[in-house]
């Protein structure tokens, strides 16, 4: 048994642009999806994820992930579900050159679902590493992001940068412009997140954004905007010292490109109200700034606060289910120990 974690992200700036070609300043934080690999005897594929929002289930297929055997919910819900895990093994068999290789998985998480913190790429970062090790075969972290990259854009049908993918697989800030990756040095950013309970459907938005930016010349200038604070706030990154706590004037600055970026993320329609209202609450509170966080339209904000205020704030704002601090996590995926609880064999057998 392999098994393998790998952290979520908040955007400190970036998303969305960062499709296009503007470069973008994901950061890991210290949530994790961890995922536990068996091999078997057979060339099947068995999927458990308790958190899916079907309220977990155990999926058993073989070839085709569309010709899944009789489990009770529709197969584009299963296919919704276990997409990202099914995309990760395609990559390890072809790593492993081993086509045939069967798993048993298991998928577990503490980063909420489809709401901006980057759960589908810390998924597949996981998965794709336990199952090559399973096989016997090595990945280095850059190539496994690569790999979890082409995953991730296959299952979101092209509409994926390697932003999350990347920052997973490496750890700490990273930059990406293009298929240009690297780790950037960054201080210990107070980031505290706020979630609304919802969710938001990637491929949607970044096709409306897409849309937006063919239809309308200010779009596509909106878009190039944020690439220019991406570019504003790494240079306020590259002259901090990375080991020590950061100074309020860049906290400062910092929020108030992050305000900035949110306000061009609104106006390209990927926020909502609980997002606005969440984000509002945020600056009241003393928050340096605060944005929405990944694709939007329901999930997460980050807001920049070393205090207390902005969660307990957060935490009496009616749209805000959950309200956290996110400590910066400098490691990207890792092997972790088979415990216990990953071996005890329980399963829930049937879809629900
Ligand atoms: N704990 C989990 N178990 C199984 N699949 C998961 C888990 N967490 C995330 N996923 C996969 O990732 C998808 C959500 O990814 P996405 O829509 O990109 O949002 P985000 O990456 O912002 O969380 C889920 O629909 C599911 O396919
Ligand atoms: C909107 C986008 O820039 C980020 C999506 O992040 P998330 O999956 O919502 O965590 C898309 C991408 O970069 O692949
Ligand atoms: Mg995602």
């Amino acid at each position: 048994m392999t098994v393998s974690s790998a952290p979520g992200k908040v955007y400190l700036f970036g998303e969305h642009a960062v499709v296009y070609g503007e470069p973008a300043v994901p950061c890991a934080i210290e949530r994790r999806a961890t995922v536990t690999v068996d091999a078997r005897e057979d060339d099947h594929i068995r999927v458990e994820a308790r958190d899916l929002s079907l309220d977990g289930f155990t999926v058993e297929y073989a070839d085709d992930i569309e010709d899944r055997p009789d489990v009770d919910v529709p197969a584009g819900i299963v296919a919704a579900g276990v997409g990202y895990v099914d995309a990760a093994v395609e990559q390890a068999r072809d790593a492993a050159d081993a086509p045939a290789a069967g798993f048993d998985i298991r998928v577990e998480s503490e980063i909420p679902l489809g709401a901006g913190l980057g759960s589908s790429a810390a998924v597949v970062v996981a998965g794709l590493d336990a199952a090559t090790l399973k096989l016997g075969v090595e990945l280095a972290p850059e190539e496994l992001a690569e790999r979890a990259y082409r995953a991730e854009y296959d299952v979101q049908d092209g509409q994926a940068s390697r932003a999350d993918t990347f920052c997973s697989a490496m750890g700490g800030a990273v930059r990406v412009e293009g298929d240009d990756c690297r780790r950037i040095d960054a201080p210990n950013l107070p980031f505290v997140v706020g979630f609304d309970g919802g969710a938001g459907d990637t491929g949607e938005l970044v096709a409306g954004v897409r849309s937006l930016r063919e239809e309308y010349g200010f779009a596509a200038d909106t878009v190039e905007s944020i690439g220019d604070i991406v570019m504003e706030g790494e240079s306020l990154l590259a002259a901090a010292d990375p080991a020590s706590d950061p100074e309020p004037e860049l906290l400062a600055e910092l929020g108030r490109l992050m305000d900035f970026d949110h306000g061009l993320l609104e106006a390209l329609g990927v926020s909502s109200r609980t997002l606005d209202n969440m984000v509002w609450a945020a600056r009241e509170a003393g928050a340096h700034g605060a944005k929405l966080t990944g694709a939007g339209g329901g999930g997460c904000i980050v807001a920049l606060d070393e205090t207390p205020e902005t969660r307990t704030a957060l935490r009496y704002t009616a749209e805000c289910r959950d309200a956290f601090r996110a400590e910066l996590d400098r490691e990207g995926v890792r092997a972790e120990r088979p415990t216990t609880a990953a071996t005890d064999g329980s399963t829930n057998a049937e879809a629900k």
